[in-house]
């Protein structure tokens, strides 16, 4: 039986906190950790942190961009640590930011959502500014597989409201829409849906209806300075679906695990109780 990915990540959350803690092995964590930059520190890096906290976070967020650096061989590492952390039993969102047009995204989906592909994860980060609905492949793939798909919303970078707080033609502003369009997408869903938006905890507030019946991921914490208190002042009634992320915050306190688990816990605990976990 397939049990949606929006099921399955809120059971994550109740079991083991909200936290979704980012693999982003940027040049610097590495030689912080007096590794090589190159795909044997990638791989030492990455699969230390999935050792040391698959038990502890309700996701794994791989930022795709600091494995390519390595070209196929850090690809490669990729492909191995998905299913690494999702058998230790962590969900794994891709952080790929993919959208093309609709035939594009189809290859996308395929390669990243069908249960069968090399590198099959719970969920994928997808952009929407080719339209809304070129990310419609994604989307049917995702139901098929009981993954999820979150969708660029507001996110977190100084530069997005010039773009997403524009107007479409009918009336609605860039961000408005796509939050509209998840919300109908998760019509029906019990609880939880599948299908999320980005939402970054730096954006100080929103007039914006964050009430999509569907994850929100919150990335934007610790290193580029949100804090629980600004959780609170964006999301108000939609708090119990955030997904807080943090990366370099936790990050920066390997290579010891027991740091890294101890980093992880204090913000599940200061997180937790926030978001109602
Ligand atoms: O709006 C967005 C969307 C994605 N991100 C990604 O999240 C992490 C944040 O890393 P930190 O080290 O915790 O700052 C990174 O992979 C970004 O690409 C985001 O920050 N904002």
């Amino acid at each position: 039986m397939i049990v949606p990915f929006g099921t399955r990540l809120r059971a994550a959350m109740v079991e083991r906190g909200p936290l979704c803690v980012g693999i982003d092995p940027h040049a610097h964590l590495l030689q912080a950790w007096g590794l090589p930059d190159d795909p044997s520190g990638l791989e030492k890096f990455t699969f230390t942190v999935i050792e040391a906290l698959a038990g502890q976070v309700a996701m794994f967020k791989p930022q795709s961009a600091f494995f390519e650096r390595f070209g196929s061989a850090g690809v490669a590492v990729l492909e191995r640590a998905i299913p690494a952390a999702r058998s230790a039993g962590a969900l794994v969102l891709l952080d790929a930011k993919r959208g093309d047009i609709g035939s594009t995204m189809a290859g996308y989906a395929s390669a990243y959502l069908s249960k069968d592909a090399p590198m099959a994860c719970d969920a994928l980060t997808v952009s929407p500014y080719l339209g809304f609905g070129s990310l419609q492949p994604a989307f049917d793939e995702a139901r098929i597989a009981g993954a999820g798909v979150f969708v660029l919303a507001l996110t977190s970078n100084p530069e997005a409201p010039a773009l997403q707080s524009a107007r479409t033609a009918d009336g609605a502003t860039v961000a408005g829409s796509v939050l509209d369009g998840l919300y109908k997408l998760n019509e029906g869903a019990e609880d939880l849906g599948s299908f999320g938006a980005v939402v970054g905890a730096t954006i100080g507030s929103t007039d914006e209806d964050l009430d999509i019946c569907g994850p929100l991921l919150a990335p934007g914490l610790g290193a580029q300075g949100a804090t629980a208190e600004s959780l609170a002042k964006i999301f108000g009634p939609a708090l119990h679906n955030v997904v807080p992320n943090m990366s370099r915050e936790i990050l920066a306190q390997g290579p010891s695990v027991q740091a890294l688990r101890d980093a992880t816990a204090k913000a599940n605990d200061t997180l937790g109780p926030v978001l109602g976990y």
